[in-house]
């Protein structure tokens, strides 16, 4: 079985990504793999910010692997947050905090449409490969739901009337933009694989 690094410090990425993955590829987290680094995310696209995270632990440890560096654009603040998504309020990953300042800055505001966008760096035998996947939606007034992470209690996707919180991890997987750019990670790794 192949086994990936998945450069991630985020529990809850780790569980949509092995819930995706399905047994198909076995998944090594940076722990696995002896790994405590704080990765800087020094770029400003989620492309550059993805290579960082691949790339630190294709140098240091030479095994394949892959990063993603994700956000929420929303159209009326400029495609805010962005790759600031995770320290939009300062500290990083203070989702509530977060979360209140998008909804400040949504007051009044009726042009709700926003995306979540991911893009994963796969360093594969030693050449890089990027994956890309959003889902379009609205931001809600008011949060909703205890599910998921991040902004997914304001973030309702297009098609629906529950945000991502809302949802069950599976319903979340079908359709989000992790699960998007992850499938086409896993339909590049099958023919990889033979
Ligand atoms: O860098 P790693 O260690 O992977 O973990 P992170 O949480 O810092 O992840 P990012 O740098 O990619 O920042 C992404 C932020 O965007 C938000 N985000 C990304 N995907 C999300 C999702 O599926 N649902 C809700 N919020 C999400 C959330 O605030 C994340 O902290
Ligand atoms: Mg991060």
């Amino acid at each position: 079985m192949q086994q990936l690094v998945f450069a991630t410090n985020n529990r809850h990425k780790l569980d949509e990504v092995s819930a995706k993955i399905n047994g198909e590829i076995k998944l090594l987290t940076l722990h696995d793999i002896g790994c405590y680094d704080d990765i800087e995310e020094t770029g400003t696209t989620f492309k550059a910010n993805a290579s960082i995270k691949s790339q630190h632990v294709y140098s240091e440890y030479h095994l394949n692997c892959f990063g993603d560096d994700s956000g929420l654009e929303i159209d009326a603040l400029n495609g805010e947050p962005g790759v600031y998504s995770a320290r939009y309020a300062g500290t990083h990953g203070n989702h509530a905090a977060n979360i209140g300042k998008v909804l400040e800055n949504l007051q009044g505001e009726t042009n709700r449409k926003a995306r979540f966008r991911t893009v994963i760096s796969l360093m594969w035998e030693g050449d890089e490969y990027f994956f890309e996947g959003t889902v379009e939606g609205t931001i809600r007034n008011e949060i909703a739901g205890e599910g998921g992470f991040g902004y997914d209690p304001i973030f309702e996707p297009e098609g629906y009337d529950i945000t991502f919180a809302e949802m069950s991890m599976t319903e979340k997987n079908a359709i989000s933009h992790r699960a998007k750019a992850m499938e086409q990670l896993i339909a590049f790794l099958n023919k990889a694989a033979g």
